[in-house]
């Protein structure tokens, strides 16, 4: 075939006929740059914006404060920002939702969620464990007012109530991977609007709203950032329920930096290739670990028997690129681990290209209520794995090492498999 029949094919081409997450992960957000006349996204910091007229900026003034997402003069930054609406959209496309609202942090994100439902009345929110041990203070310090019901996924359908205006949950959860049927709960939750953290799966790997539910929230923090140098959050999800988590953005300044989301959407077009990538090396660390004699107990959704409801591939492309392990030896071996790894950084956030170890009772969820953390299986011989783009075998004896000078000094090394 000559290079005119493909020229010919490539402008015939439907916008629709781009479904490979690695072709969209590259192009989102970016359609307007050709007529912009740049290659890529520029980045607008400008806190205000000159008005045409006092009438014409009032219009847009309201339009912006009742919720809408553009207006034809953006005003102010706290009220809109083209480089920030521009990674909005991109986040839209990758998540199949109508539109993008960004934060300043993945908790930016969750307050404004759990705010925009009490503005439409709904002061109870149902939550399933577990879930990331800052999303569970927030609800159960009870700081934004409201009531909380803990629930298990099975079990939403029964703590659903009048006032109920949100179902919460996190699938793969931080930090021990278990895993939530989507669909179930959405069913269970009827009419109220369920909020995914898709925070661990990643857009690559899981859509929440094809599954029913009304908004997929992301700490950007991690994978979407991908290289631990930026922190925002974004909440994809309708238009119509876009519009108060705007409002929400504007009356509490929560507000994503120009130059974090020009970050961000520098980062994205390798997030399909970074999160494959980690995603296979922790396939590899996830088998290894299990082999280990003194791992008790491995999470991640690839290994045997870790995937009860099939939700790979009905609802996630892949595992993902966390892991979660208990060590023999409990507390303190998990401090020896951690202070013992050399190329794996000791440290929390996940989703970057490099890999990072960390105990979630004693830090990411330190926060958690020791009954829950204790019913949940966040002990104090857990430890969470954030794998990144490294060869694999290399994490793997920098892992293996940390074991064995972690073993206890009274008995032998371990003979570890390889
Ligand atoms: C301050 S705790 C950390 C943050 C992050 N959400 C994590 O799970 O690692």
């Amino acid at each position: 075939m000559g290079s005119h029949r493909i020229m010919e094919i490539m402008s015939h081409a439907e916008p629709d006929a781009v479904d490979h997450v690695l072709t969209r992960t590259v192009h989102a957000g970016r359609d307007q740059l050709r007529s912009l006349g740049v290659h890529t996204p520029p980045l607008d910091r400008s806190t205000t914006y000159p008005l045409t007229s006092l009438d014409g900026g009032t219009a847009s003034l309201d339009q912006l404060a009742g919720g809408a997402r553009i207006a034809e003069n953006p005003v102010y930054q706290r009220l809109h920002n083209p480089t920030v609406a521009r990674w909005e959209d991109a986040v839209a496309g990758l998540e199949h939702a109508d539109t993008a609202v960004a934060f300043s942090s993945g908790m930016a994100a969750i307050t404004a969620t759990v705010m925009a439902a009490r503005l439409g009345g709904g002061d109870h929110v149902v939550a399933v464990r577990p879930i990331y041990g800052g999303t569970d203070h927030l609800l159960a310090t009870g700081l934004l007012g409201g009531s909380v019901t803990w629930a298990r996924p099975e079990d939403v359908a029964g703590a659903i109530r009048p006032d109920t205006g949100l179902v919460l949950l996190e699938t793969p959860a931080n930090p021990t991977l278990a895993t939530v049927d989507i669909a179930d709960v959405v069913a269970q939750a009827g009419t109220v609007p369920v909020a995914v953290d898709n925070t661990f799966a990643t857009p690559v790997l899981q859509n929440p709203l094809d599954h029913g539910a009304a908004y997929a929230i992301h700490s950007a923090t991690k994978a979407l950032g991908g290289h631990g140098d930026v922190t925002g959050g974004v909440v994809a999800c309708s238009e119509a329920l876009a519009q108060p988590l705007r409002q929400v953005r504007i009356l509490t300044g929560a507000l994503l930096d120009p130059q974090a989301a020009w970050l961000l959407h520098r980062g994205l077009p390798t997030l399909a290739l970074r999160v494959h990538a980690a995603q296979d090396s922790a396939c590899a660390l996830a088998q290894r670990l299990a082999l280990h004699p003194d791992v008790v107990d491995v999470r991640h959704p690839s290994l045997p028997g870790q995937d009860p409801l099939g939700l790979i591939p009905r609802q996630m492309a892949g595992p993902g690129q966390m892991i979660a392990f208990r060590v023999r030896g409990g507390h303190a071996r998990a401090a020896r681990i951690v202070a013992a790894v050399e190329l794996i950084t000791p440290a929390v956030s996940l989703g970057s290209v490099d890999t990072l170890i960390q105990h979630p009772a004693g830090l990411t969820h330190r926060v958690v209520a020791a009954d829950a953390r204790d019913e949940h299986g966040i002990g104090e011989d857990l430890l969470r794995v954030s794998v990144g783009i490294e060869h694999p075998d290399d994490l793997w004896r920098d892992l293996t090492r940390a074991l064995q000078v972690s073993a206890p000094v009274d008995r032998p090394l371990e003979t570890v498999s390889s």
